[in-house]
């Protein structure tokens, strides 16, 4: 820990993400005292074996206290994956830890990130922010995206002196709008946030289904098939992509509309669930207060060419992966439950009415000890 022209220390941070994709957990250290970001440390990644995977397919929409033994079965593998990937880091003053989201309904039941923090500040021995997006979700906001504010940082530490966007294509699709001028990040028209639709999860899904396989690597079943504009118009008719921001989504809200390209070759199948994702990002664009100066992507979906190209020629401003601007996409999500670690344990606002749609800018979040008095 160090102290750098700030009143708040420089805490060396480690962030962990098992996203909505499933497919592994990634770990990334970011310095930082919780406004500013100082540095860019090392980063890691631990795939999910195909068995730990369907294990936690197995157990996704499943809230605590339902089936017991398939909701205990999925916590292990995320604690154990956890606890194997961030020991093997050192000089940490504090970890993010944000679990596995396994349902998320903000206006129903709550919001539900399976994984023990406490549990975790013991077997690592450094204090464990964790449950990121419960308080959000009782103050009545969506409880996502919270990365924003890490988008918020990043803008200014990248000097931006424009508003640009970044979108986060994952299982699910998330876009922020950021104003690098305002200084803090809940100041209103700081950001303005939301879910866009679902993105990489149907075309996993349907890869699933029909070859086995994860994911459509490099689009390339896409890039063989012809989008069905039917299919394509009956997904937009969805009322979610007109409903104002804030809005958020769990996994499988969509997931009905694989049966939307029930009828069609693999090939059209994987071209119209492609379609459907970047479709969903141009009507998500449609909500933002002004044009970006450029779109800068992150998450897996920005190695899909297919998918950026569809992007790229629908949008007027430029759509560039994040490494555009010297950042990195597969880390992104890590570091920002790096960064919101460092806020929670500053005592500083992770959401906002922009962000989540929270009346008020809160804080959510709760540190974990190993011992009582650490990081004191
Ligand atoms: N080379 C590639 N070509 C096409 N798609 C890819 C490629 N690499 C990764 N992907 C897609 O990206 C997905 C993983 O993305 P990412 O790790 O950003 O998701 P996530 O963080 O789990 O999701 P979320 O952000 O919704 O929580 C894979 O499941 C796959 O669909
Ligand atoms: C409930 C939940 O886990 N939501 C995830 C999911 O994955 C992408 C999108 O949906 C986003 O809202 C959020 O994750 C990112 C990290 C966020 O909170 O910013």
């Amino acid at each position: 820990m160090s102290k750098r022209n700030s009143s708040r220390p420089v805490l060396r941070v480690l962030g962990a993400m098992s996203g909505t994709s499933l497919d592994g957990v990634d770990a990334a250290v970011v310095e930082t005292d919780g406004q500013r970001i100082t540095g860019f440390g090392p980063s890691a990644y631990r795939r999910y074996s195909d068995a730990e995977r369907a294990c936690l397919r197995a157990a996704l929409g499943l809230w605590p206290g339902e089936a017991p033994d398939r909701l205990a079965a999925a916590e292990a593998v995320i604690q154990t994956a956890h606890a194997e990937l961030l020991s093997g880091f050192e000089g940490i003053d504090l970890v993010g830890f944000h679990g596995q989201t396994l349902a998320h309904e903000p206006r129903g039941r709550g919001t539900f990130q399976a994984g023990n923090g406490a549990d975790l500040a013991r077997t690592l021995g450094v204090p464990v922010a964790w449950d990121f997006r419960s308080a959000d979700v009782a103050m009545g906001g969506e409880g996502a995206p919270l990365a924003p504010f890490y988008h918020h940082a990043l803008a200014r530490h990248l000097s931006g002196t424009r508003p640009m966007a970044f979108l986060n294509l994952g299982g699910v699709g998330n876009l922020t709008w950021v104003d690098p001028l305002h200084p803090a990040p809940e100041t209103p028209g700081a950001l303005l946030s939301f879910d866009t639709g679902p993105a990489n999860a149907p075309i996993d899904d349907l890869m699933q289904a029909r070859r086995g396989l994860a994911y459509d690597r490099d689009g390339a079943l896409a890039a063989q098939g012809t989008v069905a504009e039917g299919a394509l118009e009956l997904f937009l008719d969805d009322p979610y992509f007109s409903r104002l921001p804030p809005k958020s989504l769990d996994r499988n809200d969509f997931a009905t509309m694989v049966r939307l390209v029930g009828e069609l070759c693999d090939a059209d199948a994987a071209a119209t669930l492609t379609a459907m994702s970047a479709s969903a990002v141009l009507r998500g664009m449609e909500h933002l207060p002004h044009p970006p100066e450029r779109l800068l992507v992150t998450g897996g979906g920005r190695l899909n060419p297919v998918l950026m190209e569809m992007l790229a020629v629908s949008l007027d401003c430029p759509v560039v992966p994040v490494e555009d601007a010297g950042l990195d996409g597969d880390m992104l999500e890590a570091q920002a439950f790096a960064f919101l670690a460092a806020r929670v344990y500053h005592g500083l606002p992770t959401s906002c009415a922009g962000t989540t749609g929270v009346k008020m800018a809160i804080g959510g979040g709760e540190i974990s000890r190993p011992t009582a008095g650490a990081l004191s």
